[in-house]
């Protein structure tokens, strides 16, 4: 056997593997929602590789019209919500729909239901009203660290700025620092400018995505923690009767796979062609994948009224 027919066999024999650990969600959906009869599904989804393909230039991540008519039917059977990486303001640039709660900058920007009292620090929420006039609390975590990200904008554009092809992504409480164009000679050095720039601001840290180095605030949040709190403020906190799923892509929305592992009641499903290191329950290959089990999803709510929202 030849090396490149050996590797091919090994590939083949660890997405079996993969497939038997992480089954189809379109092939189990079923099963699956016969687990969820009778509990309030809540639905969280990514952006980018989950609802729009990844395409080379991250302000072309369009979705299409189909894929934005399947989220829309879904959001009207349950409560959904977008947990993204990207600025709040743009992905509701990219879906466009009223019909959802938005979280941008990795959870650390989330406009959610405005339920009185809930748990979390009050001097980071503010009231907010949209132009349908209904009202939202805006939950910013990170709001202090706000003048900080500015300043490494300036620090990382400028100490990047002579390595070709690298494009900086300002993602309001993080920076995006993409490298699909960089040639692989110069990556070296663009992660040593990363690390420069975060060595002279200790409070951020660097975590990595698809092709991109993101500069965080050094803060205990994570798209886990967003969906904990559109969980409580949607009211379902102590529900032992509500049932989120939760589709993404990327290694960041591991964060909230595993909080739906920790309730015990959910489905984390990860959007991956290829085998990969997961704690997801369930797989789609791809955003077409998504949009046919978000098309069954809403068909089955909209045939079982008794677990819709209002
Ligand atoms: O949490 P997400 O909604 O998945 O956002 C994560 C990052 O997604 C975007 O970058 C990725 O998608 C781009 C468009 O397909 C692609 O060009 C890039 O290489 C990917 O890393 C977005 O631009 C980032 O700011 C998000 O943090």
């Amino acid at each position: 056997m030849t090396e490149s027919s050996f590797k091919m066999v090994m590939v083949r024999m660890k997405t079996k593997f993969y497939e038997g650990e992480h089954p189809s969600a379109l092939s189990a959906f079923n099963q699956m929602i016969n687990v969820a009869k009778g509990k309030q599904i809540v639905v969280f989804l990514d952006y980018d590789g989950t609802l729009s393909p990844i395409v080379s230039d991250p302000e072309c991540a369009f979705m299409s019209d189909q894929m934005r008519e399947a989220v829309r039917n879904v959001s009207n059977c349950f409560p959904t919500a977008i947990i993204s990486g990207r600025s709040r303001e743009k992905v509701f640039d990219f879906v466009k729909l009223n019909t959802l709660y938005y979280s941008g900058s990795h959870g650390m920007d989330t406009m959610g239901p405005a339920l009185k009292n809930n748990s979390y620090d009050i001097n980071y929420q503010r009231r907010s009203v949209d132009k349908e006039g209904n009202e939202f609390i805006v939950f910013q975590p990170a709001q202090d660290f706000l003048p900080a990200v500015k300043k490494i904008l300036i620090e990382v554009t400028k100490r990047t700025q002579h390595i070709q092809g690298v494009a900086i992504e300002d993602n309001r409480f993080c920076l995006s620092v993409h490298y699909r164009h960089v040639k692989d000679e110069d990556y070296g050095r663009l992660e040593e400018e990363v690390k420069l720039v975060l060595a002279n601001n200790p409070d951020f840290h660097m975590t990595r995505g698809k092709k991109v180095l993101e500069i965080r605030p050094s803060i205990k949040w994570n798209k886990g923690d967003a969906l904990k709190y559109l969980l409580e403020t949607l009211g379902y906190h102590k529900s032992s009767d509500v049932f989120p799923i939760y589709i993404g892509d990327d290694r960041t929305d591991e964060d909230a796979f595993k909080v739906i592992k920790e309730r015990g009641q959910g489905y984390p499903i990860i959007v991956s062609s290829t085998p990969r290191d997961t704690v997801a329950l369930h797989s789609l290959r791809n955003p077409s994948e998504v949009q046919l089990f978000l098309d069954r999803l809403s068909r089955w709510g909209s045939d079982n009224a008794t677990t819709n929202h209002q």
